[in-house]
């Protein structure tokens, strides 16, 4: 009987979910690499601070969106700011067109303003909704805010270069952040291309970057030191006003606006540590190594036990993945397989069970109960026997000159007899509460609970006219056939009775059996036996 480990159903499972599991990360994925990565988070940079038009802001300089002069006001303020990301969507003329020239002549005074772009869907592709000419013209730069959200609606990636075809842009935050990269074109003009994938970091939930109220700025005459040299992003944070979206940024803030994003997506390309996500093709790959690399380990390391072997595992692939994230800055996303191999590893555990408890129990050269489980399931039957009251029929049968037979014809073909023996014991038993046992050698039993002497007689009878239907040839034998002997207990047991008696019953009949010629039954009847 083969055993049942890792090469068999998980192991031929396992690499495929490795691949298919290859083509997309799970949620699970997600969720553990965020453990992972917001347990090691950094804190919020000093080095960028976030001006808000926030609910106070809002409070006290009315609705938005405001008058392009108070944002042209709020820019000149920021002119000791080492880079000012002006988050906001600026595609449309305001009413006045002189709001806009105002705005515009801020933007192109301060020098180091920088615009955003965002894709908006134009039937099945994107478009960019681009500022209007005269304030990107004033702008240092304009890139693209491309957040495309996951299939469970998230954000968790970006592209530092993505746009239509040729005119494909630089990410803003990147542009901001002093760490744009050249951009490549598509050679498909017109459709929505990206480039260059980053995964947004993690920050650690306790910081926060400095914030100043948009009515703060305005309100204060004098250059706030706060802004010095630092990278600054504008934008709407006002609950219900700004743009939201679910995150995994900061553990205690499902949901983060567009300029907390990006100033998070700023700090990663300042500090360099922006993890770029592995294309579907790589992961299937690296991760169907990683599946194929268990089996191996499975497969050497037999001694160590199936669980362990598979707690090692997992503790190694998450280390591997936090460290492939952090010094590399790969994530591999490695949950699911990890489990999967927990869950393979489970199953192979229990398959093992109950495959070395079936061996424990049974006989390997007929495939009957053993000996061992044989004297289990009597003491039960007993015990049921002289607390219900009930029959118990136990039959000892053993195979007549069976040593000549050996002798005659080998020990293989003798072997070969007690397997068919086996098969036409086991053929009489009447359902599973009886149990067939090879008990020795050549010796079988069987057990038949509830069973009275008239039905433990009849099948005595049936079971010897089987074997003799048979005529398997024993020409070292009297009868020239293969032939035995059987005692049998047949009895209501008395409360004293114990199993050790019971035999000695079962075996005195089937001595009487043998002394009065072999081929034949006894059942035992007190001390006597009485040939049936
Ligand atoms: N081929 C084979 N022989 C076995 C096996 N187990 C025990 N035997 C043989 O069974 C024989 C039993 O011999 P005995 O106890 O003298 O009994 P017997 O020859 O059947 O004589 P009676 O029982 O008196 O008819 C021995 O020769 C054992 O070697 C086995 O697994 N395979």
């Amino acid at each position: 009987m083969p055993i049942p480990t890792s090469r068999t159903l998980p192991g031929i499972l396992l690499p495929l979910a490795a691949l298919w599991l290859g083509m997309a990360p799970s949620t699970l994925d997600y969720r553990v690499q965020d453990l992972i990565n917001q347990a090691l988070a950094a804190d919020a940079s000093e080095q960028i601070v976030i001006v808000a038009i926030d609910e106070k802001s809002l409070a006290q300089l009315g609705r938005w969106p405001w008058p392009r002069e108070l944002l042209a006001e709020a820019i000149g303020k920021l002119g000791h700011a080492r880079a000012v990301g002006l988050n906001l969507l600026l595609a449309e003329h305001s009413e006045h067109p002189e709001s806009d020239q105002a705005l515009a002549r801020a933007i192109a005074q301060n020098g180091k303003v920088y615009l955003p772009a965002f894709p908006e869907p134009d039937g099945t592709t994107l478009r960019p909704t681009l500022p209007l000419p005269m304030l990107a013209h004033a702008a240092r730069g304009v890139g693209v805010s491309d957040f495309p959200p996951e299939s469970n609606g998230e954000i968790r990636r970006t592209y530092l270069a993505s746009g239509p075809g040729d005119t494909r842009l630089p990410s803003f935050a990147a542009l901001v952040a002093g760490q744009s990269t050249s951009t490549t074109s598509s050679s498909n003009p017109g459709d929505w291309g990206r480039s260059q994938p980053r995964l947004l970091p993690h920050l650690d939930s306790d910081t926060r970057f400095t914030t100043i109220p948009m009515a703060e700025l305005l309100s204060n005459n004098q250059a706030d030191p706060r802004l010095q040299d630092k990278t600054v992003f504008v934008g709407v944070t006002a609950a219900g006003s700004g743009d939201e979206h679910f995150t995994a940024i900061q553990r205690n803030q499902a949901k983060s606006n567009g300029v907390f994003i990006n100033a998070a997506l700023a700090q990663g390309l300042q500090q360099n540590t922006l993890a770029t996500p592995l294309s579907p093709g790589w992961r299937a790959g690296l991760l169907l190594a990683l599946a194929l690399g268990w089996q191996l380990l499975a497969r050497r390391r037999k001694s160590l036990h199936p669980i362990r072997q598979a707690a090692l595992f997992v503790g190694g692939m998450l280390l591997g993945d936090t460290l492939l994230y952090q010094l590399l800055h790969i994530e591999l996303g490695t949950a699911t397989l990890g489990l999967l191999i927990l869950m393979a590893a489970t199953s192979n555990f229990f398959l093992l069970q109950s495959h070395f408890k079936k061996l424990a129990f049974t006989d390997k050269l007929t495939g009957l109960a053993n000996r061992h489980h044989f004297d289990e399931r009597i003491v039960l039957a007993l015990q049921h026997s002289q607390l219900e009251r009930q029959a118990l029929a136990l039959l000892v049968l053993d195979v007549d000159h069976f040593k000549r037979y050996n002798d005659h014809y080998g020990h293989a073909a003798g072997d070969d007899i007690l397997r068919q023996i086996a098969q036409v014991i086991a053929s009489m038993a009447r359902s599973p509460q009886d149990t067939v046992a090879r008990i020795g050698g050549e010796e079988f039993a069987l057990l038949l609970p509830d069973a009275s002497q008239k039905q433990a007689e009849a099948i005595a009878t049936e079971l010897r006219y089987r074997l003799l239907s048979r005529q398997i040839p024993h020409h070292s034998s009297p009868l020239g056939r293969v032939s035995c002997s059987i005692g049998i207990y047949a009895d209501t047991p008395e409360p004293d009775a114990t199993v050790r008696s019971i035999f000695e019953q079962a075996d005195q009949a089937l001595y009487q059996a043998k002394r009065n010629g072999r081929d034949q039954a006894c059942v035992a009847d007190g001390l006597l036996a009485t040939r049936i």
